[in-house]
């Protein structure tokens, strides 16, 4: 028997959000094939940074004698560390499940979803049972996976992914770590400072590539001390020796450890959601094609999040999640994707935060810019942290002001970040935020007062009157 509903959600990531309180009254499917909660809860974001924080303590104690304090990291708890991780998520995940399944207006459907028509969906069971439903709105919501090259797929090698190594059972000796992006800088910091050995496999020729290229330079540099790293290396055959996994790369050299993660990108999970059964359409990559509101262009089918967005992150999926929760209920006020000025942060040591243009890219928009690079090592903090490699770059436009990016590595990037962001999202120029507030002293957020007070625009800006 179909059921109709008057929403239809494939995807319990951010799309778990849109069962507002506008659809109280209302009939909703939740349809799920993995885990509840979707990646950033399950596999993504907050485990891998509650490793992160670990693996940040780790580093605290090895760094420790510099400030005169001796002491050393006698032994890591993996399976400790790994538990009290996934013992605090498991249960959100399985709530999150039962209050779907059992809600009021709540229909949860356990399988994998595929149109049938536009708004017309099959759910699949894995026991190999299958559900009909149509609805009047249908949002697509079923995020990206892990993409894994032919040459390691094909090779019939052992190898993990971001959703399986954090769950493994004994730490390595020597981790393999394919690819140069977040994942791969990420997890090379987590399992380095929990004292394994890192081989990080990269084909560009820095890591990071994404960023500005002085930040990562910087930050290749900097890894390159850590771990051992190859750039420009592309794999020409992967195989096992034993007990280990041999990458040959086709320089001619190889490298071998006894744990191989490949971290080389996600793509939308979109393939099999026969979207051409809806009239829904696709980018070259696979991302659903949406509008600046979420929709597809189908009437009544929305998508958001990974499946379709530019942007491969959770604030930007939940963001979009909030615009598309109203757009369901608001045909005629419609709000868009907010996809001006998205910061990111990459969790790795040092910690690097983004936002906004890189100087090349200034450079090749032929941008007026103004440049400054302020060092943590020349604050008050910085001396205390004895830090002599964090930086804060921001750039910014000279006849206005205001900031067009920023770029900070090193402690607490990601939170330090935050004022320039503000400044960038309510239009303030670099000079009005560095002057019109206090900066508690000798704070470490004084590295980004220093860095906007350093950019070349004083004399456009005279001191505004004391707030
Ligand atoms: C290791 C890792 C670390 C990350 N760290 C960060 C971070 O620190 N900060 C950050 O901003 N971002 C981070 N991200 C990215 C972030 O997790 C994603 O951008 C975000 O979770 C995407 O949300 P989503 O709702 O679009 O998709 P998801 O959360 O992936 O949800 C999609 C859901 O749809 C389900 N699904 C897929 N196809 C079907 C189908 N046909 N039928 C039924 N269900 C289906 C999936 O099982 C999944 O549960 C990280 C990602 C990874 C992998
Ligand atoms: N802190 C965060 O916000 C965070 C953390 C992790 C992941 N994420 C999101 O998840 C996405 C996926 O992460 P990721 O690290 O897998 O992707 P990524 O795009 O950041 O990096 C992929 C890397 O793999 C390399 N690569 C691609 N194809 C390859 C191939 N065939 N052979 C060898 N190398 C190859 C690329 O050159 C790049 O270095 C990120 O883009 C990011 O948006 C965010």
């Amino acid at each position: 028997m179909t059921e109709h509903f008057d929403l239809a959600i494939i995807g319990t990531g951010s799309g778990n959000s849109l069962v507002t309180p506008d659809f109280d009254d209302k009939r909703v499917a939740v349809i799920e094939s993995g885990t509840f909660g979707g990646t950033c809860l399950n596999v993504g974001c907050i485990p891998t940074k509650m490793f992160v924080y670990a693996a940040e303590v780790a580093d605290a104690v090895r760094g420790a004698s510099r400030y005169g304090v001796d002491a050393e990291v006698t032994k890591v708890r993996w399976r400790d560390i790994r538990d009290r991780i996934f013992q605090r998520i498991d249960p959100i995940a399985e709530g999150g499940k039962d209050y779907r399944v059992n809600g009021p207006n709540t229909t949860a459907y356990l399988g994998r979803a595929r149109f049938t028509g536009p708004r017309e969906l099959t759910v699949a069971y894995p026991d190999g049972r299958a559900a009909e439903l149509t609805a009047d709105q249908v949002v697509i919501a079923t995020g990206a996976h892990a993409l894994v090259p032919a040459a390691i797929s094909g090779a019939g090698v052992p190898f993990h992914t971001s959703d399986t190594i954090m769950r493994i059972e004994e730490l390595p000796e020597h981790l393999l770590v394919l690819g140069g992006g977040f994942i791969a800088a990420e997890m090379a910091h987590i399992f380095s400072a929990l004292g394994v050995r890192v081989t990080v496999i990269a084909r560009g020729e820095k890591l990071l590539r994404h960023l500005d290229s002085e930040i990562a330079e910087r930050f290749t540099r900097l890894a390159r001390d850590r771990w051992d790293v190859h750039t420009d290396a592309h794999v020409a055959r992967a195989r096992t020796d034993g007990d280990a996994v041999v990458l040959d790369l086709t320089d001619g050299t190889s490298v071998s450890g006894d744990l191989l993660l490949v971290a080389t990108g996600r793509a939308p999970s979109t393939a099999d959601l026969q979207l051409d059964m809806a009239g829904v359409r696709t980018h070259t990559d696979g991302r659903v094609v949406v509008d600046q509101y979420g929709r597809t262009g189908v009437a009544g089918v929305w998508a958001l999040g990974d499946c379709c967005s530019p942007y491969q992150l959770k604030h930007v999926a939940n963001a979009e999640a909030r615009a598309v929760a109203h757009n369901l209920v608001h045909p005629d006020d419609l709000r868009p994707f907010p996809h001006r000025n998205v910061p990111s942060a990459v969790f790795t040591a040092p910690q690097i935060a983004t936002l906004g243009l890189t100087e090349d890219e200034c450079v090749a928009q032929h941008r007026p810019h103004v440049v400054k690079v302020q060092s943590y090592g020349d604050t008050a903090y910085g001396w205390a942290m004895e830090d002599t490699t964090s930086v804060c770059k921001v750039i910014a436009d000279p006849h206005t002001g205001l900031l067009l990016g920023a770029h900070v590595m090193g402690p607490q990037a990601s939170t330090l970040i935050q004022p320039l962001i503000q400044a960038m999202a309510l239009g303030t120029p670099a000079p009005v935020v560095a002057r019109d507030q206090y900066w508690i002293h000798p704070a470490l957020a004084e590295v980004v007062e220093n860095a906007l007070l350093g950019l070349d625009l004083a004399e456009r800006y005279p001191r505004s009157p004391t707030p």
